[in-house]
């Protein structure tokens, strides 16, 4: 299987400017699966004029909200029809279980509907003005142009939070998948364009970060860049950004704490440990890899996890019984290994894992063993820092203040959870974590009803719910003088 694909620009599927082209490998097993046009700074310039201009004719920021949610609702009944296709090459490309890219379309259709919904629902505000003779209202616009750029762990999840909101809300935009994982968005792509979304409006540039991406964050034609990504890479993005003051949403990355107090349930909180880690092999933003167990279940409780994790089946995406996938790349795997050696080097004791797998099936991918290192502190960098991958840190605590303290000891604020079946103690501790989602009894739940996004380094800027949709809005003041008069002062 070799698919040809293609940029979609101004209405029109376009090879790259200058006939580049880039191989999308299978990470099960480094097959091609597609080649794809990689596109560099002019594409993206098109693009963006094509943007702006579409934005600036006004057509589609001043189509009936109840219009544009229609066209939304449609992309969402496009994705529903096509699921099982979709499912498959997100796995193709992801290595993700083809059952849990099934997850993810249904997710993304879920949010495409969500803003449907929404997007005829705002009519303003009525403001009662402290001067008589006066109407004064609130609405709410369209940005502009807007630049959008995925990573390759959700490649069409982190998209839909993106294009359904802009679209909503008649901005135009210029998208920008990463650059190994593109396949579903190009097919989304298409489906946008049977739905009726008008040429222009959607544009789709592929290419690498360094090239395209840097071209959308620095270009002063683009009023707003919304990135889902690395924190070194959302730095570089928001300095590129002030070059015109864009509006910015950053959404990074996390090492996200799940606290195990001795009172919880320990059998679903093992369960729940184990899928809040291994679930994508660990590459999930909101993962729960830093365990901060209570002593006086310590012991038991890692050895559960060991036992468990001894039998996880690792294998094709496309086998039903494989519970764990390979990791997106060679580069990716060689900087988990890197990090599991940097592990054993701080003095963290390895219970688990901490190699490639042995079985001759799994050579030709990018497999990694679930990994459980024990013995560690706060200070040790293979707590602080982010692995993205199927590795999981183990600390103790003996209270509820430490508890709580190790929890927040971290540049990161994306998520985090509690276990425990004390809910003024849940509460207590909820109160006090600095995180932009805490779950209780619960881990890596996300609906498109609620905000997502991080406090402190995780980024800034909300996802889903109304605020994110807000994002993709200016509020304007509206004042009108029913009776003007001079003022005779000069
Ligand atoms: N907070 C969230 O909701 C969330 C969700 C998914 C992933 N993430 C984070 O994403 C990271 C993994 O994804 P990744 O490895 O693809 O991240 P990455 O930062 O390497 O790449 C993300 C995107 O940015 C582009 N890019 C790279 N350099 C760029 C530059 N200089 N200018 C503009 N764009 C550039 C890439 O091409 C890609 O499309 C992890 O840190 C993870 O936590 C966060
Ligand atoms: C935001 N989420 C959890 C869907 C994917 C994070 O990597």
């Amino acid at each position: 299987m070799n698919l040809k694909q293609q940029q979609y620009i101004n209405g029109k599927w376009v090879d790259a400017n200058l006939g580049n082209t880039r191989d999308i490998i299978n990470p099960f097993n480094q097959e091609v699966i597609a080649t794809v046009p990689e596109g560099d700074e002019s594409d993206a310039k098109a693009a963006i004029a094509a943007a702006r201009e579409a934005f600036d004719n006004g057509e589609w920021s001043t189509t009936p909200a109840t219009e544009r949610g229609a066209i939304v609702r449609k992309i969402a009944e496009l994705i529903e029809r096509d699921k099982e296709e979709l499912a498959n090459l997100e796995s193709l490309d992801t290595g993700k279980t083809v059952e849990e890219s099934r997850g993810d379309m249904d997710d993304i259709a879920g949010v495409f509907r969500y803003y449907a919904e929404l997007a005829d629902k705002d009519g303003g505000e009525l403001i009662d003005p402290p001067v008589p003779n006066a109407i004064s209202k609130v609405v709410h616009v369209p940005v502009g142009v807007c630049g959008q750029i995925t990573p390759w762990n959700y490649p069409l999840l982190q998209a839909s939070w993106k294009l359904a909101p802009a679209l909503a809300t008649g901005n135009t935009l210029i998208m920008k998948p990463s650059e190994i994982t593109p396949l579903t968005t190009i097919k989304v792509f298409e489906l946008m364009e049977e739905a009726g979304v008008p040429g222009g409006v959607a544009n789709l540039v592929l290419g690498s970060g360094s090239t395209v991406g840097a071209e959308l964050s620095g270009n002063t034609d683009v009023d707003l860049i919304s990135f889902t990504g690395g924190i070194v890479t959302g730095k570089k993005i928001m300095q590129a950004a002030s070059v015109n003051v864009k509006k910015l949403a950053l959404e990074l990355g996390g090492k996200n704490p799940s606290i195990v107090f001795a009172d919880a349930d320990f059998d679903i909180a093992v369960d729940q440990a184990l899928n809040g880690v291994f679930f994508h092999a660990g590459q999930i933003c909101s993962a729960g890899t830093r365990l901060i167990v209570e002593e006086d279940i310590h012991d038991e409780f890692v050895n559960a996890l060991v036992e468990r994790v001894k039998k996880f089946k690792l294998g094709s995406g496309f086998d039903e019984d494989t519970q764990m996938g390979p990791l997106i790349s060679a580069e990716h795997l060689a900087k988990v290994e890197k990090y599991v050696e940097t592990g054993i080097k701080e003095g963290a004791t390895l219970a688990v894992g901490g190699s490639r797998p042995e079985d001759p099936e799994l050579q030709r991918g990018f497999f990694y063993l679930p990994t459980i290192f024990t013995d560690c502190t706060t200070d040790m960098s293979i707590v602080q820092d982010e692995a993205f991958g199927p590795v999981i840190t183990v600390e103790k605590f003996r209270t509820e203040e430490e508890a709580v303290k190790i929890a927040n000891d971290s540049i990161y604020g994306l998520a985090g959870g509690v276990w425990t079946n004390d809910i003024a103690k849940a509460e207590r501790c909820v109160a006090k974590m600095r995180m932009g989602t805490v779950w209780i009894n619960e881990f890596n739940l996300y609906f498109p009803h609620a905000p997502w996004g991080g406090f402190k380094q995780s980024g800034i800027g909300r996802e889903l719910g109304r605020l994110g949709m807000e994002e993709y809005t200016e509020t304007k003041h509206i004042f009108q003088n029913l009776k003007p008069e001079s003022i005779n002062w000069f």
